[in-house]
């Protein structure tokens, strides 16, 4: 099955529809406010209502207020969220929707076991720790820590660009791939030949 690729950090309606056309299955929106790819809500809800079919919109949150995400999320039946802080699962479970749990791995981690901590979540994102930052980092962790059974789908993420992607599914075969700052002419503005080729070599036939 080809994997399946999520741009995140979209910031205007031009880079959303892009990305879809070049086969995109999910679009991520950062409503993260000390991101240089933050979006105001309600202008992320004005794309969202435009995005084709079959393309799932994710709402980034960081640690935010229930108030915050209901504010995002009510607004469309088709977002799924993406918890990427140290919200508990059920913190997560709460707003009733499908949710992805980001883990910032290090060495040292038992992943299995911090995924376990999530079984309710639709699949793992797992992101480069880097200390006081909580993703969208542009750094690669150790492939290899990822163990070859996990609970979830594992969603691969962290410093992936065009150039290794195609490694990157080879050697962990991850459900998903997630990319934000590798596919950016500038922050929060997406190139559109590095997204054509980040997706192509995600979903290259092996
Ligand atoms: O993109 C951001 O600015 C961001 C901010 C805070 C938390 C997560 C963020 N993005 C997520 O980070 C990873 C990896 O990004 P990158 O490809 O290394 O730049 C990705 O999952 C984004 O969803």
């Amino acid at each position: 099955m080809p994997c399946r690729v999520k741009i995140c950090g979209i910031t205007n309606l031009e880079d959303a529809l892009a990305a879809c056309h070049d086969g995109a299955d999910a679009l991520g929106f950062v409503f993260y406010e000390k991101s240089p790819r933050y979006i105001d809500p309600v202008k992320a809800n004005a794309i969202v209502s435009q995005l084709p079919p079959f393309v799932v919109p994710v709402a980034l949150f960081v640690d935010a207020s229930a108030e915050d995400i209901e504010a995002v999320v009510a607004d469309n039946a088709r977002w799924l969220i993406q918890f990427h802080g140290n919200e508990s699962e059920q913190e997560c479970l709460s707003y009733n929707r499908s949710y992805i749990k980001a883990l910032r791995v290090k060495e040292g981690d038992d992943l299995q076991e911090a995924a376990q901590a999530y079984q309710s979540a639709s699949a793992i994102l797992l992101d480069a720790y880097k200390a006081g930052v909580p993703g969208g980092t542009g750094e690669v962790f150790n492939w290899s820590l990822i163990p070859e059974e996990m609970p979830l789908p594992v969603i691969l993420a962290g410093g992936l660009t065009p150039d290794n992607v195609a490694r990157a599914v080879e050697q962990v075969a991850p459900y998903a791939v997630d990319v934000s700052g590798g596919v950016e002419a500038s922050k929060g503005i997406k190139n559109k030949l590095k997204v054509k080729q980040f997706i192509s070599g995600a979903k290259r036939e092996q």
